[in-house]
């Protein structure tokens, strides 16, 4: 779609409806519809997403649906699933969808064919975890594995290590992760600190394996290693393997590709979790779980794919999340997963998201003239509730937010659960509908105390149930917020596969390195800002 997406039909249709939906409130959509918390439901795979709470009407989801149709959507769907170099700024197709295709499904894209690929590495992963799991894989001095450390920043990170904790209660195979990514040295300090050499995996992970922290990490883990098992080189073969994109870059890093788990330029780093980057999910929970994660994502792909727009569950989060944000006025949106196991799954969010959708230009460069890119945040309730739920039920902002909860605990003890899943149920409501001047005094509160009290409730939510946290449930999580993230892009007419936005950082940290380390430093094209604040830092370290 070239022309800018406001100036359309359906679009100033939204913002008109807008001004009313600003004047309804969720007691009176209720009240006037005693059905609406069955009606406004939906089941994806195995979750339940009960939309009834949020600021809509029937003709809100009809008029959100005609902006999809408008700008296309069904269309760049199809094209993504079909390879399709949909990420224009680099010229590449977008195919995380086909990392966890079925082994009988066949898809050829630019000369490759990309189901085979996919599952010969996931069988090399396969054996190796095997190996590693059951003791037959041995390190230097003889000794199984018994601690993996992931080294790996951003999607190479974020997806792993939140996969690992969400799957705790299915590890399994006698060995436990930690995961390094800051190049702050306390980061890689504190990981190997109390760690025995001789049991130590690492899995070196990224897609490019040119990432500086990343490669400081590894080369940090790599001294540490060798030094701790008697200076012998050879040591490195048995405790690092490599995932990436990038053989030579692996190969010059010494390690051997044999030791090696490839993956493909058409997926993105924040994507690349169902492919060989989750090998350590793998050797926590085994081959056998992780391929039910796959199947679990491929179920929502499926979804996405092939149901209509208006009973497409991704899309309708997707349509949800822009009418807050181009229409209503939000400026950011709560994760609240009720489940400690997920307590990662809003900071991997944040990358999906954030760095997907936070672009300025659309897709072929023109300044957006609306809002993009929303920002997710959240923790883990009930811990949120004792924090910052104050702001979104007596605040003055919008915050949309999505409960996430499973009827069943991986660990029942006595009645917790039922009480967490209490605060669950009660937060929505308290959200949703309140409490009125009316109701405050009726209780006895002092006058004065009213306004205080008063809770104006409105407040939207989304609640997302599945029946437990198993890996088949996790994957249909992710990839439902992954392809809510593809929805708004398409609808905002940018590229969320891009990421030029963090190069610039990168790139002046490199050319500042030599000034905050070398002796003879030429600030000449510094700005007095960053050179009073490094020459500070200089006399700090002793470096005159
Ligand atoms: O996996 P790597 O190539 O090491 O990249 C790690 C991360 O760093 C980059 O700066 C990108 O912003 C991320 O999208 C990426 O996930």
């Amino acid at each position: 779609m070239a022309a800018d997406v406001t100036t359309t039909a359906e679009w100033q249709a939204l913002r008109t409806h807008a001004d009313e939906i600003r004047e309804t409130h969720l007691r009176d959509l209720f009240a006037a519809d005693p059905t609406r918390g069955e009606r406004l439901t939906a089941e994806v795979a195995d979750l339940y997403v009960d939309y009834s709470k949020n600021l809509v009407t029937d003709e809100t989801l009809r008029l959100l649906t005609a902006l999809a149709e408008r700008v296309g959507l069904a269309e760049r769907v199809a094209a993504m699933f079909s390879g399709a170099h949909i990420n224009a700024t680099e010229d590449r197709a977008v195919l995380h969808t086909a990392l966890r295709l079925p082994r009988s499904a066949s898809l050829t894209v630019d000369g490759q064919d990309v189901v085979a690929d996919v599952q010969a590495v996931l069988d090399r992963m396969a054996a190796f975890a095997r190996r590693v799991r059951s003791g037959q894989w041995v390190g230097h001095t003889g000794e199984r594995i018994r601690t993996v450390v992931n080294i790996g920043i951003g999607g190479s990170d974020l997806g792993p290590v939140m996969a690992y904790e969400a799957l705790k209660a299915f590890a399994d195979g006698g060995v436990s992760c930690r995961f390094v990514s800051n190049i702050d040295p306390t980061d890689i300090h504190g990981a190997v600190a109390d760690l025995d050499p001789a049991s130590t995996l690492f899995v070196v992970v990224s897609k490019t394996f040119s990432t500086q922290e990343t490669l400081a990490n590894a080369r940090e883990a790599r001294r540490w290693l060798v030094a701790g098992l008697g200076g012998d080189e050879a040591a490195v073969a048995r405790h690092f393997v490599a995932v990436s994109t990038s053989d030579q870059r692996v190969r010059d890093f010494g390690i051997d590709p044999e030791n090696m788990f490839g993956f493909w330029d058409w997926v993105g780093g924040r994507y690349s979790l169902p492919s060989a980057v989750g090998l350590s999910v793998m050797l926590s929970v085994g081959p056998e779980r992780f391929a039910e994660m796959l199947a679990g994502y491929h179920a929502v792909d499926e979804h996405f794919r092939t149901a209509p727009l208006e009973r497409n569950v991704p899309v309708l989060m997707g349509l949800l999340n822009v009418w807050y944000t181009n229409f209503l006025g939000a400026q950011t949106h709560a994760v609240l997963p009720y489940s400690q196991y997920l307590h990662r799954f809003p900071a991997y969010l944040q990358q999906l998201t954030m760095e997907s959708n936070g672009k300025s230009v659309t897709v072929d460069g023109t300044p957006v003239s609306y809002d993009t890119g929303e920002i997710f945040w959240g923790e883990p309730g009930t811990n949120g509730q004792h924090a910052f739920y104050q702001l979104i039920h007596q605040g003055t902002r919008l915050v949309p937010a999505d409960f996430i909860a499973f009827s069943e605990p991986n660990h029942d003890i006595g009645d917790m659960h039922d009480l967490f899943m209490s605060n669950f149920f009660a937060q929505t409501a308290a959200l949703a509908f309140g409490r009125t001047a009316e109701q405050v005094a009726a209780e006895g509160t002092p006058a004065e105390l009213v306004p205080h009290k008063v809770m104006a409730g409105n407040h939207p939510t989304t609640s997302i149930v599945a029946d437990r946290l198993t890996p088949a449930t996790f994957g249909q999580l992710v990839a439902l917020y992954e392809h809510i993230v593809l929805t708004e892009g398409v609808i905002w007419n940018i590229n969320p596969f891009d990421q030029w936005g963090v190069e610039l950082g990168k790139v002046m940290a490199n050319q500042l390195a030599p000034l905050l380390t070398g002796q003879d430093a030429e600030f000449a094209d510094v700005d007095s800002s960053t050179a009073t604040l490094i020459r500070r830092y200089r006399r700090h370290r002793g470096r005159h």
